[in-house]
């Protein structure tokens, strides 16, 4: 099968911040393909490139070597087929929920009334019908995530790309937020690439996860295809003996890379 985003032999080399003479390896022919349909998640320690390789994806970062294929077809530029949603909110302040919500709609130049009618139903879809007048400030975190998430997926794309979107929320809304996700996936089975440092959240969430080494010159080290039954509800699936077992493998070989990166953090800092 074609995958729907495929990474191959990808490295991105950037010049030092510190010092322009030298440079800096982020990602070294790393590969990563992810099926149509495949919900995939990446981990790896702090500053190691997961952000790199989904901005790689994304058509935002343009590889020093290797090679983008969307559903087959050389990548050259924005990644059209993709939605993203980052760490940090990207919502307008000046505009209300709903309204941006339709961004991207009326960016499309879809009509007023056929983008009100579909944002609408996307807000109650994410469970904030009647909020549509708020404006981001007048909304809590995961509310503001909520909008985010419809604003992406209005858009119906093939491709979602996720970096660490639910880092900055408290744990129960968090796990609901995963419930969420994981539910309108179930409904439209799209290919996820979803960028994460925790690992319970990628086991929970994911049908594969691919663990990156500590930088420089990151590439995958393993990967665990996670058999646990679905539908899932990630705080219920964590008790299951399967996922302990997973954890503990995938733990295994993350565990020295996360040291790595704690220790080059040190040396950085
Ligand atoms: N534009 C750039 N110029 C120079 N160095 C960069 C650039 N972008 C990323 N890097 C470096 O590449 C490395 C990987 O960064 P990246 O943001 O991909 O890591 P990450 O795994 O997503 O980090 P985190 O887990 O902290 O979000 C880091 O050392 C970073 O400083």
């Amino acid at each position: 099968m074609t995958p729907a985003l495929a990474l191959d032999n990808i490295t991105c080399t950037f010049i030092s911040k510190d010092d322009r003479s030298q440079r800096y390896t982020a990602v070294a022919d790393s590969t990563l393909h992810i099926a149509p349909g495949e919900f995939v998640s990446v981990v790896g320690p702090t500053g190691c490139g997961k952000s790199t390789l989904l901005n790689v994806g994304a058509g935002l970062l343009e590889p020093s070597s290797g090679q983008v294929r969307v559903f087959g077809e050389p990548l050259s530029g924005i990644n059209r087929r993709a939605g993203y949603m980052f760490q940090s909110d990207a919502l307008m302040p000046w505009r209300s929920a709903l309204q941006n919500v339709i961004a991207g709609l009326q960016f499309r130049g879809v009509g007023e009334a056929a983008a009100r009618s579909q944002g609408e139903e996307w807000l109650a879809r994410v469970g904030l019908q009647g909020f549509g007048d708020r404006y981001p400030h007048q909304l809590s975190g995961g509310m503001r995530k909520r909008v985010a998430l419809a604003q992406t997926l209005i858009l119906d794309p093939d491709i979602i790309l996720m970096d660490e979107p639910f880092s900055a929320l408290d744990i129960q809304t968090r796990q609901l937020m995963e419930n969420e996700v994981l539910e309108l996936w179930n409904a439209s089975k799209k290919a996820v690439l979803f960028i994460t440092h925790d690992l319970d959240e990628a086991i929970a969430m994911s049908d594969r996860v691919v663990v990156l080494s500590a930088g420089p010159a990151t590439r995958p080290i393993g990967e665990f295809r996670v058999d646990l039954p679905r539908p899932r509800d990630v705080a219920e699936i964590r008790m299951h003996p399967r996922f302990v077992e997973l954890h503990a493998q995938i733990w295994n070989v993350l565990r020295e890379e996360v040291l790595k990166g704690y220790q080059q953090q040190k040396i950085k800092a």
